[in-house]
């Protein structure tokens, strides 16, 4: 694998496909494993969780629902600051076991926002899978239960990362080179 130039950067080989499959599948046996005989919703955060969920759901053997969901952010008056609204929930979560899926956990920041909203609606549960978490970024003290991979802190890009919008398509996790 070699070197590539994503707009004005340079991304380096970092996360096999194959280092991913073995960490997914993982992932995917521990929550076999404490779900048995539930019904949890798997919630995908979009948009970067979708090739991780899509990856993941194969793996799960459980009766589930499937969902995603997306955290849009906006700014409001003066008065209320900026607005996070949670997008795209149609079911009712109430009693439910929530399944929150994100392709990263970095400063925390997306993931307490949407735990709160959530919570709010009365699920009986919310656990939290992430394919990648950056535990020198991290700075809540939310519990993450299940991850894929730490890495250092440093930018990465490719299987549902983004830089500036591009290389979600990558079928392999890059780093930027320094
Ligand atoms: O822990 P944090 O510092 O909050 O960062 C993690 C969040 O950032 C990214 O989403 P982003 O808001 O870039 O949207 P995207 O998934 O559409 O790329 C990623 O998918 C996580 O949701
Ligand atoms: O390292 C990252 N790469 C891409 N998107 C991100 N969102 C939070 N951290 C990252």
């Amino acid at each position: 694998m070699e070197t590539i130039t994503v707009k004005d950067l340079s991304f380096k080989p970092f996360i096999s496909e194959e280092e991913l499959d073995v960490a997914i599948k993982k992932v995917a046996q521990k929550i076999n494993e404490d779900y048995k005989g539930k019904t949890p919703i798997f919630l995908g955060v979009l948009n970067g969780s979708f090739m991780f969920m899509g990856d993941l759901m194969k793996s799960i053997n459980l009766d589930c629902y499937t969902s995603f969901v997306k955290m849009a952010s906006y700014e409001g008056t003066e008065s209320t600051g900026k607005i996070n609204e949670l997008i795209g929930l149609n079911e009712d979560i109430e009693g439910k076991d929530i399944i929150l899926v994100e392709d990263i956990v970095d400063t925390g920041n997306t993931l307490v926002k949407l735990f709160d909203i959530l919570k709010e609606k009365n699920p009986k549960s919310i656990k939290i899978a992430t394919l990648l978490y950056k535990p020198e970024a991290y700075n809540k003290d939310h519990k993450i239960d299940y991850v894929g991979k730490e890495i250092p802190n440093a930018f990465v890009l490719g299987y549902g990362l983004d830089y500036d919008g591009l290389g979600r398509n990558l079928s392999s996790i890059y780093v930027l080179k320094d």
